[in-house]
């Protein structure tokens, strides 16, 4: 079946023909769709490229009966329901950094637009006047500039403000000292305190329920007379009916908006009557260069999580600061250890696991995240529907179940790139312990308490055994006349002649008898059978 992807927004043509080009893609580029058409389609897709024209609701996702992937081309997801896309497992991809030029670019040209009178200057020479004496306006010049969210664009603004000869404040909670000094801003120790100490405010933040509403009536009142607000980063962080009762005052400047609570913007609305303000139709990030980032960008992050399961680009998959290409094996590990110690405690019968723990050597500290959504997915696997089951939404589906997930410490890791998970099933618990390597084959070295050295591939075979001799030759006979393929063999023992464990990866599941027949054989106690998914 032919992977389905649907552009519904103005996405460059340059980042779709990635996707065309890709042998097994089908592309259908809409532009843009109602939401009730897009509803009724998305059933049909893998995966929808859009930009802010397309909310994708709970209600949508619900209704991508097959879709894994939303991208976005550009960096707000605010017009993405996260939660419920993180819920079903379905990955969300932005364009991160394409746009941060254009959007400060266009800062620049608004505010001085405004501050120059360019709007009235371009109408007034329509209407047929030289109108000189009542167009002087300001100079950015010795002003200073207040930023509120110093991230990639307000950092972009804030170097550019520099050429201006601005001084520069910023209110970011978030970025450390070292990003303010890199900008050469000061720190503003509260919003309102920026507010009352620059000439032009400008908002950077993304819209959040953290940053809904935060300027207000009382932080717009702080404003210094004659200064200058820009919203280009959401509408709904300034409250607009605030905003128009503020400038109705007539005691600032005016105000910058290239964004709006209610996008378009209805055509009646009150901003449009006032000549304070310069009104851009959400263009921060049209411009050819920036629109052609975006688009390349997603269109490459989805391309690569498509084919490959690639989260890396993800935003609802917590990679931390880890280096993702050398995670696929550790994933793996972490992932098979947690299943083989789920079907351990299956077999000893107890099958309701409570409580899941991972630790890591040093070289996966950052990657622990990642990790223990993986361990979550081993541990769930054949127990749920596996089939949305991934790393996004493992740990939230284990959590939903009742099983308390825990990062241990690593301190005591044997090895740097060793991982350990503990599942616990009421008073049961089993540890399984194993080594990533960056140039070879996960290993697992322990299971409970015996040391062992084998690949966990395809189906691995746990059995206990008491260690006398011939258990090993009365197994391989058992499992060769069922015809089935041993690729390892690693008998473990605590002391000659007590109890002992075999770890035998087959090439293949075993028939389902199997299991009954080696239990008959003398001397063999327990068996367990995990089959893992994935071809290897
Ligand atoms: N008008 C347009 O066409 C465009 C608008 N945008 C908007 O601009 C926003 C920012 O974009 P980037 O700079 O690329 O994002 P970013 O993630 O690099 O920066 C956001 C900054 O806001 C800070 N922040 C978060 N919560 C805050 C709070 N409560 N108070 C103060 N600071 C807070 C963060 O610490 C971070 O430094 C996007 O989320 C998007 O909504 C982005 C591109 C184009
Ligand atoms: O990148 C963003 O966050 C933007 O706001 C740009 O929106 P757009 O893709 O131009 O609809």
């Amino acid at each position: 079946m032919p992977v389905r992807i649907l552009v519904t927004d103005r996405v460059n043509p340059v980042g779709i023909a990635l996707l065309e080009e890709t042998p097994g893609f089908e592309v259908d580029v809409e532009p843009t769709l109602p939401p009730d058409v897009l509803r009724q389609r998305v059933g049909e897709y893998d995966a929808i490229i859009g930009r802010s024209a397309t909310s994708i609701t709970a209600d949508l996702l619900q209704a991508g009966g097959r879709l894994r992937c939303i991208g976005r081309a550009g960096v707000g997801v605010d017009n993405v329901d996260m939660e419920e896309a993180t819920r079903l497992g379905v990955a969300v991809i932005n364009a991160p950094a394409g746009n941060t030029v254009a959007v400060a670019e266009l800062f620049f040209g608004a505010v001085i637009g405004l501050l120059r009178n360019l709007g009235r200057a371009d109408r007034s020479m329509r209407e047929g006047r030289w109108d000189r004496s009542a167009l002087t306006g300001t100079e950015l010049k010795g002003k200073t500039l207040g930023i509120v969210g110093l991230g990639r664009i307000g950092s972009e603004v804030a170097r550019r403000a520099h050429a201006f000869g601005m001084t520069l404040t910023a209110f970011d909670p978030y970025a450390s000292d070292d990003r303010f000094q890199r900008n050469r801003a000061e720190r503003a120790p509260t919003l309102e305190a920026l507010m009352a100490g620059a000439d032009v405010v400008t908002v950077h933040t993304p819209l959040n329920k953290e940053t809904r509403g935060m300027i207000g009536a009382a932080q717009l009142s702080a404003l210094r007379d004659g200064s200058v607000l820009v919203n280009m980063a959401r509408g709904g962080i300034i409250d607009e009916e605030a905003l128009l009762a503020e400038l109705a005052k007539e005691r600032l400047r005016g105000a910058v908006l290239d964004v709006y609570s209610t996008e378009p913007l209805e055509g009646e609305h009150p901003f449009r009557d006032r000549p304070d303000v310069v009104l851009t139709p959400h263009l921060g990030a049209s411009t050819m260069e920036s629109q052609r980032n975006v688009a390349v960008d997603v269109c490459a992050g989805v391309r690569d999580f498509l084919l490959h399961d690639d989260l890396s680009r993800s935003l609802n998959v917590e990679v931390g600061g880890a280096d993702t290409d050398a995670l696929p094996a550790a994933l793996r590990l972490a992932r098979r250890a947690a299943s083989i110690a789920r079907a351990l405690l299956s077999t000893r019968g107890a099958r309701a696991v409570s409580a899941l723990t991972l630790s890591t050597g040093n070289d996966f500290a950052s990657a622990g995240p990642v990790l223990l959504s993986a361990a979550a997915a081993g541990v769930l696997e054949n127990v749920v529907d596996a089939g949305r089951l991934n790393l996004i939404n493992a740990r939230q589906v284990a959590s939903e179940r009742g099983i308390e997930l825990r990062l241990g410490s690593g301190s005591k890791a044997p090895h740097l790139r060793a991982i350990e998970v503990r599942v616990q099933a009421g008073d049961e618990e089993v540890r399984i312990g194993g080594v990533a390597p960056l140039d070879a084959d996960p290993r697992l070295t322990r299971i409970a308490d015996f040391h062992v050295d084998v690949t966990p591939r395809r189906t691995l075979m746990v059995l206990h055994n008491r260690d006398v001799p011939g258990v090993i030759g009365r197994v391989g006979t058992l499992l060769g006349n069922a015809g089935v393929n041993i690729a390892e063999y690693h008998q473990a023992r605590m002391a000659q002649g007590g109890e002992a464990l075999a770890v035998v990866t087959l090439d293949g599941p075993p028939p389902p008898e199997a299991s009954a027949q080696l239990l008959e054989l003398p001397d063999i106690s327990r068996v367990t059978v995990v089959s893992f998914r994935g071809d290897d």
